[in-house]
């Protein structure tokens, strides 16, 4: 949301080129506090054969009911009817409250191209009450990486979350671990990812953060974040790799 319109365009460009062949699915992400301006990059989401699009809803001027959100949402899918189109839940970036349950009612006759939810918010007798009107061809992807079990649990299809970009390998070992009904050893897992998430927290934890961690981790050049997002303290950075390094000392 920092990048400009044409900025957001040509990272699109580049993630479809450089996925071709790489990867299954490239969704992208055509939010913004301007109808106008989502709707210009879902077309171009379709022109540059993205695979998928979603939308958080703006924040600024915010829907104050399922019923405005789902009409915004539809103003948007409109502008690319056929691409699958997610509704991507995020209430402590957006501050959009509104219930995914209530917004999931009819929609697919809104919006015949509505394939499903990243939910990234952490009321899960919301996400719970979501499946009791799940389509066949709808997804429900959980995007809080502390608490993927409990998604997973109650029938998560997928997650979508910014720590896999460095912890992936312990969340692919939690979801083997999931699959195979191994409990304890999922469980495992996930309490030692909450540790490492909550020394990050406690050190406070954000974009910025993250993004110097996909540095430290995969070690690309990733650059600096955008005002008004600050830069990562190095000692920040080194206290928190040493925290991930004691806890997971392999992959
Ligand atoms: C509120 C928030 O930023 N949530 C993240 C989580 O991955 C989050 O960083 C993680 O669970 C740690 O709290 C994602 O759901 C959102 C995300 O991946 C993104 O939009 O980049």
């Amino acid at each position: 949301m920092s990048l400009t319109v044409a900025e957001r365009k040509l990272l699109a460009e580049e993630w479809c080129k450089k996925a071709k062949g790489k990867m299954d699915h490239v969704a992208v992400h055509v939010g913004c506090m301007s109808l106008k301006d989502s709707q210009d990059l879902a077309l171009h989401a379709a022109q540059i054969k993205a695979d998928s699009i979603a939308v958080i809803s703006p924040s600024f001027f915010k829907p104050k009911n399922a019923h405005a959100l789902r009409s915004y949402l539809k103003a948007v899918a409109s502008a690319a009817p056929n691409l699958p189109f997610y509704y991507y839940h995020i209430p402590s970036i957006t501050g959009v409250n509104v219930l995914v349950r209530d917004l999931l009612v009819g929609i697919e006759e809104e919006i015949p191209s509505f394939r499903g939810v990243k939910f990234s918010g952490i009321d899960l007798m919301d996400f719970g009450l979501c499946f009791s009107l799940m389509k066949p061809n709808w997804s429900l992807l959980y995007g809080v990486d502390e608490q993927m079990l409990s998604g997973l649990v109650l029938g998560a299809d997928g997650a979508v979350g910014s720590t896999y970009n460095y912890v992936g390998c312990q969340f692919n070992k939690l979801l083997s671990a999931f699959e195979k009904g191994e409990l304890v050893e999922a469980r495992t897992i996930q309490f030692k990812l909450q540790d490492f998430l909550g020394l990050a927290m406690k050190l406070g934890f954000d974009v910025g953060v993250n993004k110097q961690l996909m540095v430290e981790v995969s070690g690309l050049s990733l650059g600096p974040p955008r005002f008004p997002v600050m830069p990562c303290h190095p000692d920040v950075a080194a206290s928190i790799k040493h925290k991930y390094e004691s806890i997971f000392p392999q992959c």
